[in-house]
């Protein structure tokens, strides 16, 4: 660096650009600080530290009703029956309310001491008075002695002393009406969906709440009143989450145990947890409430009983494989929920996305062990089946690591293609396609019908089996499975990688059948599950091949539906005679040519696309579970009803 680069550096550098920020001023110019960001999550976080006030105050037995209301104007409104923020004049401040201090001033609270809360979410002092910052104006009210008292601001400072407003005899509690500041977040909108989902995780959290939820603006999916009361806390809770997925076990295992107190203060932990082949496995935990996206120091102790648990499980029934279980084998297979409440808890960062009171760990730990011990051995039935689930994803994580390591000895890796393929000759990925048939006889004229250079075959003979409920140890070895993972090229589940797929579309060709449906439902469900990129990545479609065969004379049209073909039957083909309706059994049944014109040229062929609606993931599994799971009369309802109709498909 040069020497005038250096001199003209420091120049201007003198105390006078030493700033201090004062009062709230920090927030506003930094707010990623405060609230991680000035992002969508961000802005949601508002809400939380609001409602987590509300929450420490039930929590502390002070309040047993929280009400969240969504304004048209996206402004919210936190209500609750508890103690009210003290509106007293502070003995530090002179002539300012208590009030005013903790809205405008950071590190002013009530919860430092453990003497007016115990186990409280908020403990930095800071959370309201960030939110009043950020907000273009908040109107507090507090109802206290039976008067009604309130005070406003905009972006964090009073419009006025806290005032008495009226009187309130049958009232008492605090209410916060904010609206988020444009300046800070622009554009950007609370989403009653993320709200409600809130207010509803919070009332499972602590059962001695009821929250009241009400939208001004509906968003058409999202109810726009409901009260949450969930007297059966996180076992209800993991229950609705899983919906209608199988599990290893018909309750989940969950429970509540009391700490010995800490600093005098008792605390708790609930938890519940359960097993599914249909989904992945996810932790959701909470401490004070305060949700820990990051986990820590609580979900640590957790995971820790859970694996001594199973492995001590496993040695007692004398399955010796049980100690290559691990951690990740846990988390990557269980939908777990843990909620603890401990005294001063210690968290990284003002939203608090990770627990780091470091007791936390023993205590959940010591507190689940003996419960999982106890369960295990009086349900042996679910103990079994959740104890053979962990031990081969362990098996297949080491098989995995297995092969890689062979993989990368053997440099020199031939492509390995299964013998019934039928490549198409181009080399370029761009514009190929792969049919997937059901059966050899259609596969008979469909090698008539396709563009030799871009399109490929692979028939699969009879019924794959039924992926979703195979364990996946069954699906590897099955040879329709790796013939199709051959000739995709991507291998599958956690090994799976797009880069590596040798066709641009991947085309589901079955009968126009209940059983072509039923084969081309199981296909999607394993592409779904193992193949997912390929899905989101727009490459597998669904052929649709014509319902009806319609002839006249030498006149002949395929029609893909009914609607089509009563079309037909009313003007006619144009042909002599009668007109011939003859309904598909299947592909087989059509020549080269029709099946090329109808099915499988790009010019004249129609395609459905099979896409996933993103905003509901639940609903996805929910319904690949529908469709896939032990009812099979659901399936076929659905795929008849439903799979001809659309354009695009949302499994
Ligand atoms: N709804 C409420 N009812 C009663 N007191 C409240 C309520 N909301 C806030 N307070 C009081 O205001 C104080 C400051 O709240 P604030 O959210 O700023 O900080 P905190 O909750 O103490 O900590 P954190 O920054 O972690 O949220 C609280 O400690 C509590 O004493
Ligand atoms: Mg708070
Ligand atoms: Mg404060």
């Amino acid at each position: 660096m040069s020497e005038d680069l250096l001199a003209g550096a420091d120049q201007s550098y003198d105390a006078s650009s030493i700033e201090v920020l004062e009062g709230l001023e920090p927030v506003r110019k930094r707010p990623g600080m405060y609230i991680g960001g000035t992002d969508e999550r961000a802005l949601h976080h508002l809400v939380a530290e609001i409602l987590d006030n509300s929450m420490d105050e039930a929590v502390a037995g002070h309040a047993n009703r929280i009400e969240l209301i969504l304004h048209a104007d996206y402004s919210v409104t936190v209500t609750d029956n508890g103690r009210g923020i003290p509106i007293d004049p502070h003995p530090k401040f002179p002539g300012k309310s208590a009030l005013e201090v903790i809205l405008c001033t950071l590190h002013a609270g009530g919860k430092f001491s453990g003497k007016a809360y115990q186990t409280s979410g908020g403990l930095h002092g800071v959370g309201s008075s960030v939110v009043n910052a950020l907000s273009e104006s908040m109107i507090v009210q507090v109802a206290k002695n039976k008067e009604l008292f309130e005070q406003r601001f905009s972006r964090g400072i009073p419009e006025g002393p806290v005032e008495k407003i009226g009187a309130a005899p049958n009232r008492r509690g605090t209410s916060v009406k904010f609206h988020a500041d444009a300046e800070i977040f622009g554009s950007l909108r609370f989403k009653p969906k993320r709200l409600f989902t809130l207010a509803r995780s919070k009332a499972y959290l602590f059962s001695g709440v009821e929250i009241r939820w009400k939208s001004e603006i509906d968003d058409g999916e999202t109810p726009t009143e409901a009260t949450f009361r969930f007297p059966g806390g996180l076992a209800d809770y993991l229950t609705e989450t899983l919906g209608s997925a199988s599990t290893y076990s018909d309750r989940p295992f969950a429970g509540t145990v009391e700490f010995q107190p800490r600093f005098g203060v008792p605390g708790k932990v609930e938890w519940a947890i359960n097993w599914t082949p249909s989904r992945d496995g996810f932790i959701q935990s909470y401490c004070n409430t305060v949700p820990t996206p990051e986990g820590g120091t609580h979900e640590a102790g957790f995971w820790a009983a859970i694996l001594k648990g199973i492995r001590a499980y496993g040695e007692l029934v004398g399955n010796r494989k049980a100690k290559d279980i691990t951690r990740d084998d846990l988390i990557t297979g269980g939908c777990a929920l843990v909620s603890c409440f401990i005294a001063d808890p210690e968290f990284v960062g003002q939203t608090k996305d990770r627990l780091a009171t470091s007791d936390a760990t023993r205590l959940v730990e010591n507190a689940v062990r003996d419960h999982f011990d106890h369960w295990l051995s009086a349900d042996t039935k679910s103990a079994g089946a959740i104890l053979d689930f962990l031990v081969l994803r362990a098996e297949e994580r080491m098989r995995r690591r297995q092969e890689k390591e062979t993989a990368r000895k053997s440099a020199t890796k031939k492509l390995r293609l299964p013998g019934k393929l039928t490549d198409c000759s181009s080399k370029d990925r761009a514009n190929t396609e792969l049919f997937i048939v059901e059966g050899d006889s259609a596969g008979g004229s469909a090698k008539g019908a396709r563009f030799r250079e871009t399109q490929a075959l692979l028939p699969l003979k009879g019924k794959i089996l039924n992926v979703l409920g195979a364990a996946s140890g069954k699906l590897s070895s099955n040879q329709e499975i790796s013939d199709l993972c051959e000739a995709l090229g991507t291998g599958m589940g956690t090994r799976f990688n797009l880069d590596d797929l040798r066709y641009e579309r991947i085309i589901i060709m079955t009968d126009a059948d209940v059983d072509g449906a039923h084969i081309a439902s199981l296909l999607m469900t394993f592409f779904y599950t193992q193949m997912r990129p390929l899905i989101d990545q727009g490459h597998l479609y669904l052929a649709c091949p014509p319902l009806y065969r319609l002839t006249q004379g030498a006149k002949r049209v395929y029609c893909l539906d009914e609607a089509e073909r009563d079309a037909w039957l009313d003007k006619g083909l144009g042909g002599k005679g009668k007109i011939d309706v003859s309904r598909f059994k299947g592909l087989g049944e059509m020549d080269a040519k029709d099946l090329k014109e109808t099915t499988m040229d790009p010019a004249t062929r129609k395609l459905i696309r099979v896409t996933i609606d993103e905003d509901e993931p639940g609903e996805t599994a929910d319904l690949v579970e529908r469709l896939m799971g032990k009812k099979p009369e659901l399936r076929f309802q659905y795929i008849q009803e439903n799979a001809r109709f659309v354009e695009e498909l949302d499994v």
